[in-house]
Order: C-alpha cells, then structure tokens, then sequence
C-alpha cells in the first residue's frame, strides 16, 4: 500500500492487482475515511455507529434505563451505543436486536439472526422484547437488484414494515429512526409518521457519505395509537 501526496492511503495496482474494481474502490475508501479508523480506535464495530451517536446527540432519545430494539444491527456498531447509553450492560436498560447476519455477542444486547420480514419476525421480536420499548432503531438495507424500481419499492417497504412493527411495540412518546433513501418514494411512509408521531423530520449526519442518498427519519413523540399486538405487559429489564 502506498500514500498520495495528501498522505493518504491508496491502493496500488501491486496491492489490488486481483481484487475487483468495485472491490478496489470499496478497499480505497475504506482506507481513505477518518470515521473507518475512528471506529477503529474508539472499538466501535462500525463506522455507522457515528451517525447514530450524532443523531442522539442532537435529539436525546438514549437514556439511561430505556428499552430499544435495533432492526438490521449487524456488525453491530449502533447496537454498542445503544447498550452504552441505556446502560443495558449493568440491566438498566435494555437492547433487542437481529439482523440477517450473525453479529458477535455485545454485553447486554440480546441478539437474534433473524430476517425481519420473514412471518414469524414479529412474533419472536415480541418475546424477546417481552413488552413495549422507548426506541425502535432500523439500519436495515434492502438487498438491491439493479432494477431502480423494484429497488426504491423494497427499500420503502422494508421501512414502511420496520415503521408497522414501532407504531405497535413503542410506548407513548416513543422513538423511531429508520434509515431511508432520498427518492421522493417514501411520501406516503412520512405522512402516516405525522399522523402516528408528534414530531418527523429527515436527518443527514455529518458521518453519512455526502455521495450517499441515504438519510434517516426521525419520528419522535409516538402518540400511542392502538397496537395489532399483544405488547402491553411491562418491560422485563433483568
Ligand atoms: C448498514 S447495515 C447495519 C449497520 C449497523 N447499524 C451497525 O452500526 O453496525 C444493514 C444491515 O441490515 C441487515 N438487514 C437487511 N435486511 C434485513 C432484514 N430483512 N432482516 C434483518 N436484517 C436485515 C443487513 O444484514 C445488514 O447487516
């Protein structure tokens, strides 16, 4: 590996010589982001868990002694704030989280390899919650296939999904943040936010890459309106 005249890290045409193009650009811009080596050093699993730490940080919805679930947590960077924050190593608080993927064990963040959209999901979220919770985080991202329709369509429904599964475990005054995509698809999935929460709005942190159209909704003050699940019994936060 070589350095740029910025001192930047590149990848020469020696180093990557067998790695794919996309590869070799991923490889590059890993190399090249100052978020990949602060995780790094601050031991986070991911350069995502800055956006999470900056969107708490300007609307404090983390606190101590709190219930949250984590939607797509794997490799489990926001799943590490999250625990900090509610302090659910100690049991203050509490973490749920699943992903498609295994994610490596986080003191005290139960955690399930889990599909979110398969039938039995919210069934098994629901045990696993054990009653209803302050915050329902999704970094959850669609698998895409190329075709921009199809893919904007399941990006949304995944959101529109992750968005149900809130409306029916958060308690009143309640907390969602989903990520989303700058595609002007998801107008339906803000207006029935509006109705369900006091406060939504689209965030941009700093940590998101600017040639990313990611962004995230932040739906804050659940009014509380009737659950399809059975979720009312207290929150077990042993
Ligand atoms: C951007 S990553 C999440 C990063 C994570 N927030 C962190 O800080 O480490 C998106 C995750 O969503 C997961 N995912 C996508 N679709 C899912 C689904 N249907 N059910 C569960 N997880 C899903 C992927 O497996 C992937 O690990």
């Amino acid at each position: 590996m070589a350095k740029d005249t910025t001192g930047r890290l590149r990848v020469t045409v020696k180093s990557a010589g067998r790695l794919k193009l996309s590869s070799k650009l991923w490889l590059e811009r890993q190399l090249n982001d100052p978020y990949v080596a602060q995780a790094k050093r601050d031991g986070l699993r991911s350069r995502a868990a800055y956006k999470l730490i900056e969107i708490d940080d300007k609307y404090h919805f983390l606190k101590p002694g709190i219930a949250v679930v984590d939607l797509g947590a794997a490799p489990g960077g926001w799943s590490q704030v999250a625990a900090k924050r509610v302090g659910a190593a100690d049991g203050r608080g509490k973490v749920v989280a699943i992903d498609l993927l295994e994610m490596p064990e986080i003191v005290g963040v139960d955690f399930a390899q889990l599909d979110f959209l398969h039938a039995e999901a919210p069934a098994k979220l629901l045990s696993m919650i054990g009653g209803k919770v302050d915050v329902v985080l999704s970094d959850m991202a669609a698998n895409t296939t190329g075709h921009r329709k199809t893919d904007q369509l399941r990006i949304v429904g995944l959101v529109e999904d992750a968005a149900a599964f809130a409306c029916d475990v958060l308690k009143p005054g309640g907390t969602f943040v989903a990520k989303v995509f700058q595609s002007g698809a998801d107008a339906t999935l803000v207006t029935q936010l509006k109705r369900d929460f006091v406060t939504v709005k689209h965030v941009k942190p700093a940590s998101s890459r600017k040639d990313s159209s990611e962004r995230y909704v932040l739906a804050m003050g659940f009014r509380g309106v009737p659950t399809t699940h059975d979720a009312d019994a207290p929150m077990a936060t042993s």
